[in-house]
């Protein structure tokens, strides 16, 4: 058994706020599906009077090829990041019986940025757009000085918490970039549409900082495209191109996509 589960269990010891009682969750409706798990809307109700938290609970799915270790790997990946851009962790919750778990994270009303766009479109204006982008720059360059790398950037991993906060989600595939290298290759292909995915990440499955720059780059076009094509900011629409330079040397940092979409906010 884990250490959380003795030290939740242990009555001497602080209740660990990060471990959730199943026998409190009260499920609520489908959320939606990541890589290996789904996504449901549950509420923490301890006291049973409809007074608890909403959560955010991802559940491992067991049919998948993915296994209780990968999982603990996007637990793990989670709980090291503190970022406003970056969705929190809350905690775990463990099923005895079952012996699997499930990750409690912070429910963000708005749902995917996809779906919000769909939703919101004659609304959100290019200063929104660009604020959105800023945000997710942010986050990004945090992952990086982490050396993480996310590996499924796209409009579909970033959730808005209000209508004027996005925050990257999903780290599933994140990979953590080793000490002495630029990039990480992974053995089986990934299961994600190639449409997010830098020409390396295709032919020699190598991921890095500079092959999310791409993905960031193809999500700058989910963002943008949304919006009507003639007040599409002529900055950004270069900007992206930059993002999809073929080699990896080639594409800009996360820190000067930072600056530019700053001084296109100025503008
Ligand atoms: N990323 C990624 C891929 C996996 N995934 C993660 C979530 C997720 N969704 C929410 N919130 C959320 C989601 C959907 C709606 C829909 C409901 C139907 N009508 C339209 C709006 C509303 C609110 N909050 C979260 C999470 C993770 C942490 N907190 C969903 N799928």
């Amino acid at each position: 058994p884990l250490p959380d589960r003795d030290r939740a269990l242990d009555p001497s010891h602080q209740q660990d706020q990060s471990v959730y009682e199943e026998r409190h969750l009260r499920y609520i409706s489908p959320l939606g599906k990541g890589n290996f798990g789904s996504v449901e809307l549950c509420r923490y109700d301890p006291l049973g009077d409809n007074t608890g938290e909403l959560i955010a609970v991802k559940k491992l799915q067991p049919n998948k090829q993915s296994n209780l270790e990968d999982f603990q790997k996007e637990i793990n990946t989670i709980r090291s990041l503190h970022c406003d851009y970056i969705v929190k962790y809350r905690g775990v919750c463990y099923s005895m019986g079952r012996l699997s778990m499930s990750l409690v994270m912070e429910y963000l009303p708005h749902g995917s940025l996809i779906g919000y766009l769909e939703k919101n479109r004659q609304h959100v204006n290019n200063r929104r757009m660009l604020l959105f982008a800023s945000q997710i720059c942010k986050g990004l360059e945090y992952l990086q000085s982490m050396r993480y790398v996310h590996r499924d950037l796209a409009a579909r991993n970033i959730l808005v918490a209000s209508d004027t906060l996005v925050k990257i989600a999903d780290f599933g595939l994140t990979k953590i970039i080793p000490f002495d290298k630029e990039y990480y290759r992974v053995t089986h292909p990934g299961e994600s549409p190639i449409f997010w995915y830098a020409p390396e990440s295709i032919t020699e499955s190598k991921f890095s900082h500079k092959s999310d720059v791409w993905s960031f780059g193809v999500v700058l076009h989910e963002l943008f495209s949304y919006c009507e094509h003639n007040c599409n900011p002529k900055r950004i629409y270069s900007m992206m191109t930059t993002c999809w330079g073929y080699s990896a040397e080639e594409r800009p940092t996360f820190s000067t996509l930072g600056d530019q979409i700053e001084t296109s906010i100025q503008d």
